[in-house]
């Protein structure tokens, strides 16, 4: 296995080690590391990841991005580790809905979300190249959530050695499961802040922190900003389609879609040589990125507050590894006009990778009900409201009819029980793991949506590790 070479997207970055990109937050230049190149896999190997549990394919196809900073036995029990502690033997099971349509279950993680997938590889990689360093200066992350990536940064974080963790969420605007998921959590490496601000906001001070740096700290990014946030996603878009028997036909997959990370890992399966005839980009009421998709135009709004919290997002941190992907000279060039004035045009070349394997929907808050009780009356199914927004988009689509689309069930719907009972009149059952975090007592500080007041808190939680 040879080393693999990272990138910045804004071009003016030297290229990355793998493991200076894990430990890293953005590039020098401020943009997001990609690989150099995305390797493709021949369509024989392909084919043999139908045979293989979930943890083998992950490993496998991780290891197209690790290359040799970790021995490949070393990740393949990585790998098993991480997804043992999901409560499904299958790991992401693909579940029949109706006609052409499947849910694929990516909640059976330990925070009962999708983020569970990359983040445990990504909290054992992190600690496994921090522990093989002797006498190295400690790992501080910071990160923002919407909700579902706080909790799994933090249960894969939490009591490890050398790392702390700042993770920032904005004030009342995420469930109260998923607030809870992360306040009630009491190891010594963690803080949480509640920001008075939206997630945009609080993904700004992430990335300007970054950009400044505080003081000597070595300070590093659990949202998909990392790499291998994205990498780990990956491999859930090749097990769907083992599973449907598509890994040499065409399939489509409709993607709740906030920060762009996951739909950029679907972007990537594709690369790497999966038949994917279709990204369907679901979002909510925040449809920026449907819009994009429909006009060219990229254009920053305020982000509205919806019962699918986790996508109140405007700024999608993702695309631009997307633009960059199409048309890189063009990417730094836009996204100085996005801070600047808040928008900007896609380029031709950018806009024909769009028009060809993406398309975009977006479920207003009705929209997002009658999706749920659908699945409830055609298939028996109780989905959470992103999952809901994406199955919308899956049933609105025109694609032909003999092409399977696959929904990914981003949260599983305790977590948010209120919208669950207001669109389907009863709530959802919660989980043993989610009970428990009912009757402890939550620890977390509120702060004004400004980089200083968190980069004293990363000062505070480095004093500790040192
Ligand atoms: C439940 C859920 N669905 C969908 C999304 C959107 O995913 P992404 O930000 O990768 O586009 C999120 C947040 O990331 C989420 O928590
Ligand atoms: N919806 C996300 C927002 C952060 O996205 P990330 O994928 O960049 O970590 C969340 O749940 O926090």
């Amino acid at each position: 296995m040879s080393a693999i070479r990272y990138v910045s997207t804004r071009g003016s970055a030297e290229r990355a080690s793998f493991r200076d990109v894990v430990l890293s937050g953005t590039a020098p230049d401020g943009g997001l590391w990609m690989p150099a190149d995305i390797p493709r896999l021949p369509k024989a190997r392909i084919a043999d990841l139908a045979e293989l549990p979930y943890p083998d394919l992950a490993a496998l196809i991780l290891s197209a991005f690790v290359g040799d900073a970790i021995p490949d036995e070393r990740l393949f029990e990585i790998c098993q580790e991480a997804y043992a502690g999901f409560d499904d033997p299958e790991v992401a099971p693909l579940v029949p809905l109706a006609g052409r349509h499947w849910l694929l279950e990516l909640f059976h993680g330990p925070t009962l979300a999708f983020k569970d997938f990359a983040l445990q590889v990504v909290g054992r990689i992190m600690a496994e190249l921090i522990d093989a360093e002797e006498g190295g200066q400690p790992l501080v992350l910071v990160g923002a959530t919407s909700g579902d990536t706080g909790s799994a940064a933090i249960a894969a974080i939490a009591d490890r050695a050398n790392i702390g963790l700042v993770m920032l969420h904005p004030e009342g605007r995420v469930s109260e499961v998923q607030r809870r998921q992360m306040t009630t959590v009491d190891a010594p490496n963690i803080v949480n802040l509640a920001v008075k601000g939206s997630f945009d906001d609080c993904q700004r001070i992430v990335k300007q922190l970054f950009a400044s740096g505080v003081g000597d700290l070595r300070l590093g990014a659990v949202n998909s900003i990392n790499w291998l946030r994205i990498a780990g996603q990956v491999p859930y878009y090749f097990a769907a389609a083992a599973k449907l028997n598509a890994v040499d036909r065409p399939l489509a997959f409709a993607v709740p879609t906030g920060n762009f990370g996951n739909a950029f890992a679907g972007h990537v399966a594709r690369a790497m040589g999966l038949p994917v005839e279709r990204l369907i980009v679901a979002s909510n009421a925040n449809a920026i990125l449907p819009r994009t998709i429909a006009t060219g135009l990229y254009e920053r709004g305020e982000a509205l507050a919806t019962s699918a919290p986790a996508m109140d997002i405007q700024v999608a941190s993702n695309f631009e590894r997307l633009l960059f992907d199409a048309d890189p000279a063009a990417t730094p060039g836009q996204m100085e006009l996005l801070s600047q004035e808040g928008r900007f045009h896609l380029t031709a070349p950018q806009r024909r990778v769009l028009d060809a394997m993406f398309a975009g929907a977006s479920a207003h808050e009705g929209a997002i009900a009658d999706a749920m009780r659908w699945a409830r009356d055609r298939a028996g199914q109780v989905i959470d409201p992103h999952t809901a927004a994406g199955l919308h988009a899956a049933l609105a689509s025109d694609l032909p009819h003999d092409v399977p689309i696959v929904t990914l069930a981003t949260a599983h719907p305790a977590k948010f029980p209120d919208a669950v009972a207001e669109a389907l009149g009863e709530r959802p059952a919660a989980p043993e793991r989610l009970r428990a975090i009912f009757g402890r007592e939550e620890r977390y500080a509120t702060v004004e949506a400004d980089p200083k007041a968190v980069a004293s808190h990363l000062e505070d939680i480095a004093r500790t590790l040192a």
